[in-house]
């Protein structure tokens, strides 16, 4: 049974609705049809709004008065040797939103690798897996790692962790423990992928953490549901089910798939905007850069006109809604040959037709 919103959380949900509305007679590239979500209130009525207009509200105009920097700083915990493609993924979708500064931390193997695919990018190799170390290492050189992570974390606007960081148990726990530093020093978090995997087997890292988002897909929400639940995903309450979850969690959630549904435990979004039929692997790393980039922005403007908005939430709707528009744009030009790279390629042009530089 789901609980009945309070006064507050109808106030806030009537008044998004209403500053969504507000924007509808602006001009503007995408017709507003095919850029709808539909949000419920935890009472269960279901509402359609405009995401155009959460674009509009977080995403900061371009002044020659703004330094480098204050467009967002993003680092990216992820990339082992099997998996180098994520995190670069991650890492250049956060520059191609139009964050100023991309960083990666990933282990001594990816690092050169990561950095020949572009020297935009600031690559730490500084990650060990176990196969690398001596048991008697251990303690010292994750001292070492968190000490180097340390002097970087506080310039941080948000992090992603997880995108291609594999399974190692030693780097695993060094991963946790820059997740307990940047919770203390209240820096946002985004976790997909592996990084996920971690937090399903110790929700403490994340637990009651309003900064962070979870951007589980099919298989990483079916775990999530199963060790936190102790039930099996049900898509007859999908919603219900997922508003449980974020509540239990005390944190954000983004479930993808052919809708993605978004959550903070108060109510659901839904978007649907249409994306692309081609299921290449990678299109999940261009999103978790994307939530990373927008709710660096989101923070800063979450409180619209009087009422103060999740910002975790305008990030994931923001993000979801430009990475399907840039599969559906990157599906146009190359249909089944479309790669990750070629979304990638399209984000500029998508967030542009909603956001124009002025
Ligand atoms: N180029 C790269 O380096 C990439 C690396 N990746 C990394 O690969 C690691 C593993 O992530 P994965 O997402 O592959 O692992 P998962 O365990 O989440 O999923 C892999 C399996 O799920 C199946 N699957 C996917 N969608 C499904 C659906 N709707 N219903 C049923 N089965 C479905 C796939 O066929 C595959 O066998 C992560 O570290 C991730 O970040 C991925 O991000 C993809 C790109
Ligand atoms: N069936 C679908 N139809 C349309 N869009 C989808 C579908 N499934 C996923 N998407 C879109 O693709 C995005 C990435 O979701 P996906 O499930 O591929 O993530 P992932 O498995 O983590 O990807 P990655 O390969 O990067 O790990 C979602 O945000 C969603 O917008
Ligand atoms: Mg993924």
């Amino acid at each position: 049974m789901i609980s009945s919103p309070g006064a507050a959380l109808i106030r806030r949900q009537q008044f998004l609705l209403k500053c969504l509305g507000a924007y509808r007679n602006k001009s503007c590239n995408t017709s507003s049809r095919s850029i709808k979500m539909w949000s419920v209130m935890s009472g269960g009525t279901a509402l359609e709004a405009d995401a155009i207009s959460v674009l509009r509200s977080i995403t900061p105009s371009l002044h020659l008065s703004r330094h480098k920097g204050q467009a967002g700083k993003i680092a990216v915990i992820g990339g082992c040797r099997e998996y180098t493609g994520a995190p670069y993924f991650s890492a250049i979708s956060a520059l191609r939103i139009g964050a100023d500064l991309s960083h990666v931390f990933c282990t001594k193997d990816a690092g050169p690798v990561i950095k020949s695919y572009s020297p935009e990018l600031i690559v730490h190799p500084i990650l060990e897996e176990s196969y690398s170390i001596r048991d008697e290492e251990k303690k010292s050189v994750s001292a070492k790692i968190i000490a180097e992570i340390d002097k970087w974390m506080e310039r941080f606007d948000c992090i992603v962790i997880g995108p291609g960081l594999g399974r190692d148990s030693f780097l695993l726990d060094c991963v946790s423990d820059i997740m307990k530093r940047a919770r203390q020093a209240n820096v946002p978090m985004v976790i997909d992928g592996d990084g996920l995997f971690l937090v399903t087997n110790d929700l403490d890292l994340v637990s009651g953490y309003p900064l962070a988002v979870l951007t589980p897909n099919v298989n990483e929400y079916k775990r999530l549901v199963q060790k936190l639940l102790s039930s099996e995903v049900n898509d007859q309450d999908g919603a219900g089910q997922l508003l449980t979850l974020a509540k239990r969690i005390g944190a954000t959630i983004l479930r993808k798939g052919k809708a993605d549904h978004i959550s903070d435990g108060d109510a659901v979004h839904g978007v649907s905007v249409y994306g692309s039929p081609r299921r290449c692997g990678g299109q999940g790393d261009i999103l978790s850069g994307s939530v990373a980039v927008f709710l660096s922005w989101a923070r800063q403007c979450a409180v619209i006109g009087e009422v103060k908005m999740n910002p975790t939430v305008l990030a994931c709707i923001a993000a979801s809604v430009v990475l399907r528009k840039s599969a559906s744009l990157a599906f146009d030009s190359k249909r089944r040959s479309t790669l990750t790279g070629d979304i990638i390629e399209c984000l500029g042009r998508s967030l542009e037709e909603i956001c124009p530089v002025s």
